[in-house]
């Protein structure tokens, strides 16, 4: 992907010069691989030679899902609550992770079928959205409020950096059913086994997600199909990459879930894709092909199939290691190293 092409990050010359500063830094030519790549889009997303990364805010934002009640997980919908209180308690790998590469942790309940916790920041639109498989998973209304929200919470945050975590059983379903509808592939290659399941389940959970897609077969613009194929924490999400793109905050994707988000955002402002930096490729079957899809080269590939935004809390050390290589390298000149012929 050529980010300076994109309109969203237009600034005429600024990849030229940003990229003459790489190529006269102290290394053999492009050495530094990708992360003199990663270097040049933090640059071009701010719209500066010199990068600089300040608070950057994980947000994990939690719902349920209609879906979750017809056996696509292998765990139970009562999971996302006890997870979210594990989260707000410093005791989920998100957590743990935050704390230690001192992220500032939210949790955004967009919509979890249990009464608020304690901590968790307000952005419920009800409790868990409707059965995909019978009809559309919210109503335009919902899914308009949900965009609206994840807006506003970017413009409540501080710092220049969003990573995006989620926790909500049963959205892998959700964001199956987003791919098949924004990529075209078939079903079947849009369909993985989520928090395990075996053979079995991932037939029932096809079905049923066939079912999902043939009862929404009328959702054509984005915001349709948003609504019908759901997940309010999806939803709520694109609406933050949104704002958080038009900000100039770089954005920092998390597995099959946030691509999913990332990629209703894009349908719903070409554009945002160029804020976004790739962190992981989950394990989660067909993450590789959407990220393909997306032209979209994540930064590590550990087989983590976990969600949260743990892929972008590990990731996250090679942005600040990325602007400092660019900001205090020494160049040939500065330090009197020979430059090749
Ligand atoms: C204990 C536990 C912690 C998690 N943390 C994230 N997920 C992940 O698994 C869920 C998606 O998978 P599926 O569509 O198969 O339900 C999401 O909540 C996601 O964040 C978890 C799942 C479980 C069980
Ligand atoms: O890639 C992800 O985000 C993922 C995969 C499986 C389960 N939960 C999340």
């Amino acid at each position: 992907m050529n980010f300076s092409e994109l309109p969203v990050l237009a600034e005429p010359g600024l990849a030229a010069r940003v990229q003459h500063a790489i190529d006269h830094k102290t290394k053999p030519l492009g050495a530094l691989g990708r992360v003199e790549a990663l270097a040049l889009q933090l640059a071009l997303i701010q719209g500066v030679e010199r990068p600089a990364l300040r608070e950057p805010q994980l947000v994990v934002f939690a719902a349920d899902h209609g879906l979750s009640r017809r056996g696509v997980s292998a765990y139970p919908r009562e999971v996302t609550p006890q997870m979210v209180a594990n989260m707000l308690a410093g005791g989920a790998a998100v957590s743990v992770l935050a704390r230690q590469q001192g992220l500032a942790l939210t949790i955004a309940d967009c919509g979890v079928d249990a009464p608020l916790a304690d901590g968790a920041v307000d952005l419920r639109i009800a409790p868990g959205t409707a059965d995909a498989s019978i009809g559309p998973a919210m109503t335009g209304e919902q899914a308009g409020r949900a965009l609206r929200n994840g807006m506003a919470l970017v413009e409540r945050l501080p710092g220049n950096a969003l990573l995006l975590g989620e926790m909500g059983i049963g959205n892998t379903s959700s964001a199956s059913l987003l791919m098949q509808r924004l990529t075209g592939l078939p079903l079947v290659d849009c369909v993985g086994r989520g928090t395990g399941l075996d053979d079995a389940g991932v037939a029932r959970k096809l079905a049923v997600l066939g079912e999902a897609l043939a009862v929404n077969a009328g959702a054509q613009a984005p915001l349709q199909i948003a609504a019908a194929l759901g997940g309010f924490e999806i939803v709520t999400m694109a609406g933050s990459v949104i704002a958080a793109a038009a900000q100039r905050r770089v954005v920092v994707v998390d597995g099959f879930i946030t691509t999913a988000a990332v990629a209703l955002a894009e349908a719903l402002r070409p554009g945002v894709l160029a804020a976004c930096v790739f962190a992981h490729c989950s394990a989660e079957g067909p993450h590789a092909r959407w990220l393909q899809q997306l032209g979209a080269r994540p930064l590590l590939d550990l087989d983590l199939r976990l969600g949260e935004g743990s892929g972008a809390a590990l990731a996250w050390p090679l942005l600040p290691a990325a602007c400092a290589l660019l900001a205090d390298m020494a160049s040939f000149e500065s330090a009197g190293v020979s430059n090749r012929d």
